[in-house]
């Protein structure tokens, strides 16, 4: 890349350089990073993400160093430019799916295939009939057509019932007709569907036989494979600018009395007859959701990882960044010279920053968890078992929606504990900020997602036998029965160092959301208050069982377990007793911080005092005392890479200030010659002098 600039090349930073401050730092450690890096992903995928990593590192066209300079329609192109490239090496590199979305993970940012990849396969994979899967799949799968996945329309994506387009079985001609009603049918959002998509899924009423039986996923061609012209009867276009997600060709779509054949119902689930157009229901009315329940558990677990990325980036630079002379404790070099205090050593920084490591770490396990759980409920329902399905559902929809919210949260507080320089795109959070925003939307807005949670929990608890019963079955609901038997039990805790007790942590967890629980259905049932009055409180309880469950999973995943039960990446970790102790505190502070945050809850429902309160944020310092040493191993030992960091704050090498510089002096802008008379005629075209 040009740089437009020459910097004076004698000139390095003051000292101590960032390299020997993130060395230092480094040196502190408690632990062995590699081997908690082992602990997170294993050996395998270890050495599958590095080779991955070298290839695209050294890759032309993958090259990272131009996008911070670029508009959108230069950036549109790139992603193309990207998402073909990556398709290619996998081709060379015979990647499986795993390494295809490691792929993906690294070259980070959404394109206009990413929905080929994320929803349009899932779901041909989930919805399909083997003959389906022949016909559509395999095809996609080697990327002779593309797709994309067209539910929301311009007037309704919640309500996945409200939605408006027709898909109306013609007996005569044994085909599907594709019909837009309105202008609000139109369908909205699609990615890849704007300037790429040839396919798509499209989310539309099923009528046959004059019934409408509700939204049915179906395929669609809708480009030419040869012009790439829309078809006839099909209207589409990009559906302009956003916030973000610049990368990806968001597209709208208007079908007018579109026929497909009937054989494009995805019908592994319902079906409708040849002729007859006889409607067989499918073994759960809520199949056609599936891939939204795949996607949820997805960004589940991307959220650990993205809280993992904004924490990576603003502890190494606060490690490096320096403000100020603490003077009670003076930060001293070895040849004695006092230097200003790295801005991690101020008790705020901590305050602000280290929660979100925990965050990270507790979302990742809760992340593989739920992966685990989905990967169940696939291999029993292809058995014709779908019974995890109305737990699992809950359980993505709120987690989605909790973990969602806390990584927005922290990646901007992240962001903003970076300075100035947290606002500069060379910080690495600008696009990354503004891609992972529309996750509390997508796949089902955050708010309307905890009431699908908070439902399936107070029927449990209205219907109390089915819930003894469901609670013993339920990995998500079984706190409940032990919290609600003893209303007037209260918290053990004597002394600050109690709050590390996992046993009273889950104590005050469950407490308190079965008590919300409680109180939101004596409100329902007794007072007979409506659910739309009661939406906050509805809120409440979904976030009071989904961190309920965070805590959980994070002890659980500290816990011995029998060697028979544990895999490789949990035996490195029983088998380390510094692993063990550094995630604890990590463990601890998640906890107690999260209670912090939201203590008003635990105080009211009476479980917690006010003088135990007290006593929660002397531990919480504590613990933040105890993580201060380990701070940037445990960030390192996420392995993320300065090719998918792409920051100039968060470099492993500590060379900030350099790259600041170096990357400013490639500004375009600085390249450019600039008339800057005011008076200057130049300025204005002719037709547009003409009108002065
Ligand atoms: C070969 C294969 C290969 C490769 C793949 C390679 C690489 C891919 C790799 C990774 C990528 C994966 C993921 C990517 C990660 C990020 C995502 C990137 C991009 C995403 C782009 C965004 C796309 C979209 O947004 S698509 C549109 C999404 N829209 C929504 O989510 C709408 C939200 N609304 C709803 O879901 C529903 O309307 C509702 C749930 C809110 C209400 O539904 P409805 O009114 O129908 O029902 P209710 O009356 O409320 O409930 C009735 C009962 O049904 C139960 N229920 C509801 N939903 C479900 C469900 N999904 N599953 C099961 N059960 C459900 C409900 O609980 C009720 O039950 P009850 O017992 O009667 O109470
Ligand atoms: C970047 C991006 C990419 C997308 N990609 C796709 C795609 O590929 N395919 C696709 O089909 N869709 C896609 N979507 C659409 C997305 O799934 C929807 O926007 C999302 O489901 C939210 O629906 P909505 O826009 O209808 O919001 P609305 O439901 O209109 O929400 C508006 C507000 O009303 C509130 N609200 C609505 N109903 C209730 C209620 N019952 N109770 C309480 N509050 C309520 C919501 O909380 C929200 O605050 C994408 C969206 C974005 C932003």
């Amino acid at each position: 890349m040009t740089s437009y600039i020459k910097i004076p090349s004698h000139l390095t930073p003051s000292d101590p350089q960032g390299s020997e401050l993130l060395a230092r730092e480094r040196s502190k450690a408690t632990f062995d990073v590699n081997e908690l890096t082992l602990a997170l992903y294993g050996s395998e995928e270890l050495s599958r993400f590095k080779k991955i990593l070298k290839i695209l590192e050294s890759d032309p066209i993958l090259d990272k160093s131009n996008i911070y300079y670029m508009g959108r329609t230069e950036l549109f192109k790139y992603a193309l430019r990207k998402d073909k490239r990556i398709i290619q090496l996998a081709a060379t590199h015979k990647w499986n799916v795993d390494e295809f979305k490691i792929a993906s993970r690294l070259v980070d940012m959404s394109g206009p295939y990413s929905i080929h990849q994320s929803m349009f396969l899932p779901t041909i994979l989930g919805q399909g009939t083997e003959e389906q899967k022949r016909k559509f799949l395999n095809p996609a799968i080697r990327h002779e057509i593309i797709g994309c996945y067209a539910q929301t329309e311009l007037g309704h994506g919640s309500n996945v019932q409200g939605l408006e387009t027709t898909s109306t079985y013609i007996p005569e001609t044994d085909e599907f007709e594709i019909h837009t009603p309105h202008l609000t049918a139109a369908k909205w959002w699609a990615g890849g569907l704007g300037r790429t998509a040839n396919h798509s899924v499209v989310m539309a009423r099923l009528i046959t036989n004059g019934q409408d039986k509700g939204p049915h996923p179906f395929i669609v061609q809708i480009r030419d494979l040869t012009t790439h012209e829309p078809l006839p009867g099909i209207t589409i276009g990009d559906i302009g600018p956003k916030f973000g997600f610049n990368t990806t060709d968001n597209g709208f779509m208007l079908f007018d009395h579109v026929r497909i054949p009937r054989f494009n119902m995805l019908s592994k689930f319902s079906k409708v007859t040849k002729g007859t157009g006889e409607y067989k229901n499918p073994p759960n009315e809520k199949l056609s959701y599936g891939t939204m329940v795949f996607v949820r558990s997805v960004i589940i677990f991307n959220a650990g990882l993205a809280l993992a990325r904004a924490a990576t980036i603003s502890v190494r630079y606060s490690a490096v960044r320096r403000q100020f002379v603490d003077k009670e404790n003076p930060m001293i070099l070895p040849n004695g010279q006092v230097v200003e205090t790295a801005v991690l050593d101020y008790t705020m920084q901590q305050y602000r920053l280290f929660p979100v490591i925990a965050q990270a770490y507790a979302i990742y396990f809760t992340g593989e968890i739920i992966t685990n759980l989905y990967k169940q409920y696939i291999d029993q329902s292809s058995r014709g078992d779908f019974s995890l399905l109305a737990d699992l559902h809950a359980s993505t929809s709120g987690l989605k929606s909790l973990t969602s919210d806390i990584a927005v949260d922290s990646i901007e507080d992240c962001r903003r504990s970076c300075g100035g320089h947290g606002y500069s795109n060379f910080s690495g959070f600008t696009r990354f900020y503004q891609d992972y925003l529309p996750n509390t939307t997508w796949e089902g807005d955050n708010y309307i997602l905890t009431q699908q949670t908070a439902r399936y929990i107070i029927h449990s608890k209205q219907q109390s036998e089915e819930f003894s019963l469901r609670s013993n079955e339920s990995p998500t609901i079984f706190y409940m029965l032990r919290y609600l038997s003893n209303p007037s039990q209260k918290c053990t805790v004597i002394s600050p160092s109690d709050f590390k007790n996992p046993e009273v942590q889950l104590a005050i967890y469950g407490y308190r959301a079965a008590y919300l629980i409680a109180r939101a259905v004596d409100q329902i049932d007794n007072h007979k208050k409506s659910w739309n009055s009661m939406l906050v409180e509805i809120n409440r309880i979904s976030r009071a069982h989904c961190q309920y469950i965070l805590v959980h999973n994070f002890i659980l995943t500290l816990q011995p377990q029998t060697s028979d039960s544990m895999n490789e990446k949990r035996r490195i970790l029983h088998n380390s007793p510094s692993l063990k102790t550094v995630l604890t505190s990590v463990c601890n502070l998640f906890a107690l911080h999260t209670m912090e945050k939201n203590l008003s809850e635990f105080l009211e429902s009476g479980y917690l005092s006010p003088k135990q309160s007290e006593m929660l944020r002397v531990q919480i310092s504590e613990s933040l005392n105890e993580i201060r040493p380990n701070a940037v191993a445990l960030v390192d030992a996420f392995y993320l890479p300065d090719y998918l960091l792409n920051s100039a704050l968060g470099r492993y090498d500590g060379k900030v200030y350099e790259t600041m510089i170096e990357w400013a002096s490639k500004e375009p802008l600085n390249g450019i010659t600039l008339d800057i008379n005011p008076y200057s005629e130049k300025l204005f075209r002719n037709d547009v002098k003409a009108k002065i």
